[in-house]
C-alpha cells in the first residue's frame, strides 16, 4: 500500500523524465534528406507546413535488411509491416502476491469481459479484454485498445480508471504482453536468488518478485531475493518506484554497470574481513537465476514507439552488440553451476540476438548450454532462432568477417557473424580484438578458412533453439528470448593478455577473448570502472571491448557521475515515494557522503537498542519475529533516523557481504519501509515515536498484540471514508471505548468479518488492516487516499458479491452511522493531513 496524490505527482516528474530523455518526434530530423538512405517517408502530407513533421511509419532501410536476414517468409512481409504500424494493444498482469488477486481476476471475468464488449474496435479481434493463453491462471491480460484509446475514449472511462487506480496501488501492473515472457523462462522458485541485470524500469523485476512470493503465505517472507541493477541513475528511481507497489523485504537495487556487476567475494586474508568478528552465511555473490534483458536497438517496440521508425538503422544493433556479449558473460559468471539465465531483447536484430548467444556459447566452451524449450508454454507462438544472418554495415551487406575493411573491424566483430571466425593470417598486423592496424585494406583470410564457406556462413550452435516472437503472430510486439543453461564453471584463462601485435591463433584468439571476458566468479569488481551513459550505447559498446584490464579491488572508485540527488540518498528516495515534500529542497541540504559511493546514503544495519524495544513492547511484537539484523537505516545518526526499514534473512547475509568486501555494490534502495518517525507534534509527544508504515504493515502484523483493534466492517468503512473519527461518533460504542483506551499514537485496525461480533484475534492471509493514529479524542486513518479509495471499493465489491456484510451491520445496529454526519466534527489530526496530503 501507499501512493496518494503526491504518488500522481511523481509520476507525472517521472513521465517527464522520459519525455526529456526522448527526440522531439514532430522536429524535421537532420538526415532527413533525398540522399539518405535511412529516409523515411510518412503516412500524412506534410506539404501544407514543411517545418511539419508527423510519425514516420517507415524506413526503406528496415525493409531491407529485415528482408534480407529471413526472419519471416517472404510472403508474410505486408503483414508484419501493416501490423507494426498498428498502435499496440494494451496488456497487464494481475499481481499475484496481492490481497485482492481473486477479486480482481473475477472483475475482468465476470464484468469487463461482458462490458466491454461493445467496444470492440479492431478487426480481427474478437474479445474487447481475454486473458493471454500462455500466461498462468489468467494472470495477464490483453485488451483490444490501445493506451491512446484507453486514454481518449469516453466509454471506456471506467476501464481506464480501474487500470489506473489497480496498477497505482500494485494490484495490477501495466506490462506490454512480450515482455511478460522471459521471467516465465527463468523458472524462478521462491527460495532463488535472483539477479535482474538491467532492470529498469522494473516490470519484469515486479514480475520476478511476484514469482518468488507466489505460495508465501501472508507474513512469511520468501527464502530467496532479487537484486535489480541498472546502470541509468534516473531509470532506477523509476524502479524504485515501481517495485515499492510490491512492498517487499526481499529486494535490493543497485546502479552498477551488468558488465561489471561485483561478485562480492569475500577474501578470509583482508583486513576488512578480520575487523568483522563473524563469520558471513554466503562469502560470494552467486545467484540461481540469472535475467539478462540487455539495452537493445529496440525495434520490438515499434508499435508502442514509432518515432523509433525515423531514427532505425543497421548500426543501432552493430553497435550494441559488443556490451551485449559483455553483458551475458558477465552473468554467466555470476550464475550457480546448475542455474538458469535468460538472455532477451526486444529487437528482432540477429546482431543483438543469436549472434550475442553464439558468441557467448563460444566463450564458454560447452560449460554453458542453450536449452530447448520447445516444451515450455506450448501457447505462445514463436519462431526459431536463425542460424544464418549477414551484418550490414555503411549500407554494404557482409556475410563474413573477411569482408570487413580495416577501418571498420574495430566496430564490425566477428562475433556477429554465424561463425564467429575471424580471419587473421599475418601476426604483426593483428590487432587483439580481430581488426589489423596495418595491412592493405584486403580480407585476410584464416588458412584454416577456404573461400568456398564464406559465401554463406552457418552456425554449428543449435540456434534455433532461441525464440523470435513476431507482432504478426499473436497481435503483440516483437521479442528475442534464448534459455542458457550452466553445466560447470566457465572456462578460466591463466593465461596473461598478450601484447598488440603478438601471433594469435584461431586457438589463442579464442583464449584470448576468454581473458577478455569476465572469468569465473572471480573478477567482477577488480574490472576498471568506465562510466558508460546509457544513452549513448553504441559508443559505450564499441568502446567497452578495450576495457578489460584487471585492477584491484581498490581502485574500483566510485561512478564520479553521479550527482548528489540520486534516488540513492534517503531524501532523494523521499522524492520517489513521495512521502515528504522534504526532498524537494534536496539541492540546499548538505548531504552524507558517509558511504562508499558518492551521493548515495550507507547501508547500516540498525541496532540502537532503546529505539527497538521502545517499538517491540509499545507494538507487542513478540519475540519470533526477527528483527535482529534485519533493520537498516541509510543514516549514521540515529537520532536522524526517520525510517527504519526491514530486509530478509536473503538481504541481510547479501548486505553483510556486501559491507564484508568494501560495499561493491551500489546500493539504491534496499528493504520494505517498516518503521516511519512521525515528527508532528502529537508524534514527539506519544511514547513511541514511530509509526508503522503501510507497506510493513502486513509483515508484522501477524506479530503485533497491543496497539490492535478489530472494528466492524460499518466502522471500517467510515474510516476509510472520512478518514477521522471521534471516539464516541464510532457505530459501536464498545469499539469507540476501547479505542480511546489505546496509546496515544499508531495503531493498527483490522476489518472484523460482518458475521463476528467478536474479535477473532488472530490474523491469516486474507486479513484487511490500515494503520490509524490513535489522538486525544479520535482515531484518524494513516493510508493514502488512494489507498482508501482502492479498499473501499474492493469491500464495496465482496458487499455485493457477498450479499453484503457491511449492509447487514448496518441493520444489526439499526441507524447508519453518526459519524458520516460527524465529518464536519471530526478532528483534522495531522496524521490524517498527512494520509491524505503525500
Ligand atoms: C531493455 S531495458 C530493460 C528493461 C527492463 N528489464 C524491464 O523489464 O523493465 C535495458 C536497460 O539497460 C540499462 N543499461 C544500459 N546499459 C547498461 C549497463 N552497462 N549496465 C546495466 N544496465 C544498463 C538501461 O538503462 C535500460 O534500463
Amino acid at each position: 500500500m501507499g501512493g496518494g496524490r503526491g504518488r500522481g505527482n511523481r509520476s507525472r516528474t517521472q513521465r517527464k523524465h522520459f519525455r526529456d530523455g526522448r527526440e522531439n518526434v514532430w522536429k524535421r530530423p537532420k538526415s532527413d534528406s533525398p540522399s539518405d538512405p535511412n529516409k523515411t517517408t510518412t503516412n500524412t502530407t506534410t506539404a501544407d507546413n514543411p517545418t511539419w513533421q508527423p510519425f514516420a511509419n517507415q524506413n526503406a532501410a528496415f525493409d531491407d535488411y529485415y528482408k534480407e536476414q529471413g526472419i519471416l517468409a517472404p510472403e508474410e512481409w505486408e503483414t508484419f509491416v501493416e501490423v507494426l504500424r498498428t498502435p499496440l494493444p494494451a496488456a497487464f498482469r494481475i499481481n499475484s502476491s496481492s490481497q485482492f488477486c481473486t477479486d480482481i481476476r473475477l472483475q475482468l471475468e465476470n464484468d469487463f469481459m461482458n462490458s466491454l464488449q461493445a467496444e470492440v474496435t479492431n478487426g480481427g479481434e474478437v474479445d474487447a479484454i481475454r486473458p493471454l493463453p500462455w500466461y498462468p491462471d489468467n494472470l495477464a491480460w490483453h485488451t483490444n485498445f490501445s493506451r491512446m484509446q484507453l486514454r481518449k475514449n469516453q466509454t471506456l472511462e471506467r476501464f481506464h480508471e480501474f487500470l489506473k487506480l489497480e496498477n497505482e496501488i500494485g494490484n495490477i501492473t501495466r506490462q506490454e504482453a512480450v515482455s511478460m515472457v522471459p521471467p516465465l523462462f527463468l523458472d524462478v522458485r521462491p527460495d532463488h536468488f535472483v539477479l535482474d541485470m538491467c532492470a529498469a524500469p522494473g516490470s519484469k523485476t515486479f514480475q520476478l518478485l511476484e514469482i518468488i512470493y507466489q505460495s508465501i503465505k501472508q507474513g512469511s517472507l520468501p527464502d530467496g531475493m532479487i537484486i535489480a541493477n541498472d546502470l541509468d541513475v534516473q531509470r532506477c528511481n523509476l524502479l524504485i518506484h515501481q517495485t515499492k507497489r510490491m512492498c517487499t523485504a526481499n529486494l535490493i537495487v543497485t546502479n552498477n554497470e551488468a558488465q561489471q556487476f561485483p561478485g562480492c567475494r569475500a577474501n578470509k586474508n583482508s583486513t576488512k574481513a578480520s575487523e568483522i568478528e563473524f563469520e558471513p552465511p554466503i562469502n560470494q555473490l552467486l545467484f540461481d537465476r540469472v535475467l539478462c534483458d540487455v539495452p537493445c536497438s529496440g525495434d520490438g517496440t515499434l508499435r508502442k514507439a514509432p518515432d523509433l521508425w525515423r531514427k532505425w538503422n543497421s548500426g543501432m544493433g552493430n553497435g550494441l552488440h559488443s556490451l551485449q556479449v559483455q553483458i551475458a558473460m558477465r552473468g554467466l559468471s555470476l550464475l550457480k553451476v546448475g542455474g538458469r539465465m535468460v538472455y532477451s531483447t526486444c529487437s528482432m536484430n540477429p546482431v543483438e540476438d543469436e549472434a550475442v548467444v553464439a558468441e557467448i556459447l563460444r566463450r564458454c566452451g560447452g560449460s554453458v548450454e542453450l536449452v530447448d524449450v520447445s516444451g515450455e508454454l506450448p501457447q505462445l507462438v514463436r519462431r526459431p532462432g536463425l542460424r544464418k544472418w549477414k551484418v550490414r554495415d555503411k549500407g554494404i551487406w557482409l556475410s563474413s568477417h573477411k569482408d570487413v575493411t580495416k577501418f571498420r573491424r574495430y566496430g564490425i566483430l566477428p562475433s556477429m557473424f554465424p561463425s564467429g571466425r575471424s580471419y587473421v593470417a599475418t601476426a604483426d598486423n593483428k590487432h587483439e580484438n580481430g581488426g589489423d592496424v596495418n595491412s592493405e585494406d584486403e580480407p585476410m583470410e584464416d588458412p584454416m578458412t577456404s573461400i568456398e564457406d564464406l559465401d554463406e556462413e552457418v552456425s554449428d550452435l543449435p540456434l534455433e533453439r532461441c525464440m523470435r516472437i513476431l507482432p504478426h503472430d499473436q497481435n503483440s510486439g516483437a521479442f528475442f528470448i534464448a534459455v542458457l543453461h550452466k553445466l560447470s564453471p566457465l572456462p578460466v584463462i591463466q593465461e596473461k593478455p598478450r601484447r598488440r601485435g603478438s601471433l594469435l591463433t584461431k586457438n589463442n584468439e579464442l583464449q584470448q577473448k576468454l581473458s577478455d571476458q569476465v572469468s569465473e566468479d572471480n573478477n567482477g569488481p577488480e574490472l576498471k570502472s568506465e562510466d558508460i551513459a546509457s544513452e549513448k550505447f553504441s559508443e559505450a559498446a564499441s568502446e567497452a571491448d578495450l576495457i578489460e584490464n584487471e585492477v584491484d579491488k581498490a581502485d574500483l572508485e566510485p561512478d564520479a557521475c553521479n550527482t548528489c540527488d540520486e534516488n540513492g540518498s534517503e531524501e532523494a528516495q523521499t522524492s520517489v515515494n513521495g512521502e515528504t515534500q522534504s526532498g524537494r529542497a534536496v539541492g540546499k541540504r548538505k548531504l552524507q557522503i558517509q558511504g562508499k559511493w558518492k551521493g548515495v546514503d550507507p547501508v547500516i544495519f540498525f541496532k540502537d537498542e532503546a529505539i527497538i524495544n521502545c517499538i517491540k513492547e509499545f507494538y507487542g511484537i513478540d519475540e519470533s519475529f526477527p528483527f535482529e539484523g534485519h533493520l537498516i537505516s541509510r543514516n549514521n545518526d540515529n537520532n536522524h533516523v526517520k525510517r527504519i526499514y526491514y530486509v530478509s534473512k536473503s538481504v541481510k547475509d547479501v548486505i553483510e557481504l556486501n559491507l564484508l568486501v568494501g560495499q561493491q555494490l551500489k546500493i539504491s534502495s534496499v528493504g520494505l519501509k517498516m518503521f516511519e518517525r512521525q515528527s508532528s507534534r502529537e508524534g514527539t509527544t506519544a511514547p513511541c515515536s514511530f509509526r508503522i508504515s503501510s507497506e510493513g504493515l502486513p509483515v508484522i502484523l501477524p506479530h503485533i498484540s497491543k496497539q490492535i483493534l478489530w472494528a466492524s466492517p460499518v466502522d471500517f468503512k467510515h474510516l476509510l471514508q472520512y478518514k477521522a473519527i471521534k471516539f464516541m461518533d464510532f457505530v459501536d460504542s464498545e469499539f469507540g471505548e476501547k479505542a480511546s483506551k489505546l496509546m496515544m499514537g499508531c495503531c493498527v485496525i483490522v476489518l472484523r468479518d460482518g458475521k463476528n461480533l467478536s474479535d477473532p484475534g488472530q490474523v491469516d492471509a486474507s486479513t484487511i488492516a490500515i494503520g490509524c493514529w490513535k489522538g486525544r479524542a479520535s482515531l484518524s486513518v494513516m493510508v493514502t487516499a488512494i489507498d482508501c479509495q482502492e479498499l473501499l471499493e474492493r469491500l464495496s465489491a465482496r458487499m455485493e458479491t457477498g450479499k453484503g456484510s457491511l449492509m447487514q451491520e448496518n441493520i444489526v445496529n439499526g441507524n447508519e452511522v453518526q459519524a458520516a454526519n460527524g465529518n464536519e466534527k471530526v478532528e483534522e489530526s495531522e496524521p490524517t493531513k498527512k494520509a491524505i496530503d503525500v
